[in-house]
């Protein structure tokens, strides 16, 4: 029988704390999401010994072949007949082999490699703009359309191409991979992968995280890997000395281990629990061709360099108010669970209310109001977050939430049901995210959900397309059954 392992992990929405999350001192709001990647391991007999086969069938030409090397020392290298490099995917094969090798030793390795390893990954259509598909199918740009494309869609095009979401595709990709492989190996063990704070979770967390930073050749935040690793909450980053030894070429494999140990206490990130509050949901649009994310970081923390005394005082004032919007949400979700009854009904109420008139009802049952006073409250930071990201983009230069965005936003967020939003992570032309009321059984002609979709399939001045995603109910990475994940066999299937 073919060993399997198959691996999946979350893409990432920043809801507040873009650039701020940077430093140390403040926090980020991250809501993984139900859109994820898989990697799929077989052990396969007619694949030669040391030999690894990585495939993305989404994309053309994207087959990888390397070889593992026990001697001198242990080394992955690629084929030259390798059409393309995948510098992200080499990086991760070689640092996870390596921290396997000085894990359990090479013998132990060499013995799981009997069989060559068949790898193959693919990533939610939520990952990849479907706009050009939509329209070649002659669907309208709605949820429903999204669920009509077959899952793991064939992009038709090289992966160098592809028109990305920003749902932080190389993260999830990164940790779905050197998750499977670790487990594969019998580095790590599946059910202690599972548990929320295990050290099999955390030495996951470690490799991922490193080998992200090495394949983008720079340390992000790494909120996206965190949210791969843990699902949603409230994230303050590590400090990047941590790795600072493992980054150059020099580096040795004996040195991954105690560097990478869950047990090091120099990764010094911090996770606190999040997540939305019931009966709501995130609703995600990828916008337009866009915006370079790494020359807009440049340029915001260039300008905060220099003029720090009034980026002081914007930074401590937007950590305020993200701060709020995190324990505002956190407590409708206490809210819901302490009177899951009244949260209902004041759910339905705002539904049909824009939010101006939400606490405008002076005959509002007593019982509902501290709730809907809550949701009023969301509202209100929500918006006053977009004012201080506008005020930080404006003073540093950067089409943070531009003009076009503001006006698409302003008109989102002004309908019924819908509790605010923004735009996710460093902000730029290309996305926006919303949370919006989604209580159950809600005639369509009162979801704010179809509202919303109306909205954005009819809006005029940009284009706007529904991603599927909602906020992931598993927590982050996970070993799944093959046939239990919607048309993953399918998609890994050789043709
Ligand atoms: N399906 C895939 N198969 C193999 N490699 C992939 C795949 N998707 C992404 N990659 C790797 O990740 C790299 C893209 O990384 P990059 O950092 O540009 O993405 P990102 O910023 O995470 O994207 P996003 O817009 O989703 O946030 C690609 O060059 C490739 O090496
Ligand atoms: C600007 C920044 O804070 C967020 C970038 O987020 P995104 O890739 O736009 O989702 C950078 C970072 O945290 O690494």
């Amino acid at each position: 029988m073919v060993r399997t392992t198959v691996v999946s992990a979350p893409g990432k929405v920043l809801i507040a704390g873009g650039y701020l999350v940077l430093d140390p001192a403040y926090p980020g709001t991250v809501v993984s999401t139900s859109s994820r990647f898989y990697t799929v391991i077989q052990s396969q007999e007619f694949l030669s010994k040391n030999s690894i086969r990585v495939r993305s069938p989404q994309f053309l030409e994207a087959t990888w072949s390397y070889s593992v090397l026990f001697e001198p020392a242990v080394a992955v290298e690629a084929s030259p007949e390798n059409s393309s490099k995948n510098k992200f995917v080499h990086l991760a094969l070689q640092k996870t082999i390596a921290l396997a090798v000085e894990l359990r030793g090479a013998a132990q390795i060499q013995e799981a490699l009997t069989h060559g390893f068949d790898i193959a990954i693919v990533g939610d259509n939520d990952f990849y703009s479907q706009r050009a598909k939509l329209e070649s199918l002659g669907l309208p740009r709605t949820l429903d359309s999204l669920t009509q494309i077959t899952p793991f869609c064939a992009t038709e095009v090289h992966l160098s191409d592809v028109h990305k979401t920003g749902l932080g595709s190389s993260a999830a990709l990164i940790t779905s991979l050197t998750s499977a492989i670790l487990v594969h190996l019998s580095v790590i063990s599946e059910s202690s992968l599972a548990e929320d704070d295990s050290r099999d979770r955390r030495q996951a967390h470690n490799l991922a995280q490193y080998v992200h930073c090495l394949a983008q050749g720079k340390v992000g935040s790494g909120f996206d890997v965190s949210a791969a690793v843990f699902g949603s909450h409230l994230y303050s980053r590590f400090d990047p000395a941590v790795i600072q030894d493992l980054m150059s070429d020099d580096a040795l494999p004996s040195q991954l281990p105690s560097v990478l140990s869950p047990s090091n206490a120099a990764w010094n990130y911090r996770i606190e629990q999040f997540k939305l509050p019931p009966l709501t949901r995130i609703m995600l649009a990828d916008v337009d061709a866009g915006s370079d994310t790494p020359s807009l970081v440049g340029k915001v923390l260039k300008w905060r360099k220099e003029n720090s005394t009034e980026a002081e005082a914007l930074w401590t004032n937007l950590d305020q108010q993200n701060q709020s919007l995190a324990q505002t949400l956190l407590h409708l979700g206490k809210l819901a669970e302490d009177d899951h009854e009244n949260y209902a009904s004041a759910v339905k109420y705002i539904c049909s209310l824009q939010p101006v008139q939400w606490v405008a009802n002076p005959l509002q049952p007593t019982s509902e109001r501290p709730i809907i006073t809550a949701f009023y409250e969301a509202h209100r930071i929500c918006e006053a977050i977009r004012g201080k990201m506008r005020e930080m983009g404006n003073l540093s230069g950067v089409p943070i939430e531009p003009v076009e965005q503001t006006t698409l936003l302003d008109a989102c967020v002004s309908q019924a049901g819908v509790i605010g939003g923004g735009v996710p992570g460093a902000g730029g032309y290309d996305a926006i995210w919303l949370l919006v009321c989604d209580p159950p059984s809600c005639a369509p002609d009162q979801s704010p959900l179809e509202r919303i979709e109306h909205l954005w399939s009819h809006y005029e001045k940009l284009d706007v397309s529904p991603l599927s995603a909602q906020e992931s109910m598993a927590k982050g990475v996970r070993v799944e059954a093959l046939d239990d994940v919607p048309g993953l066999k399918n998609a890994i299937s050789v043709s």
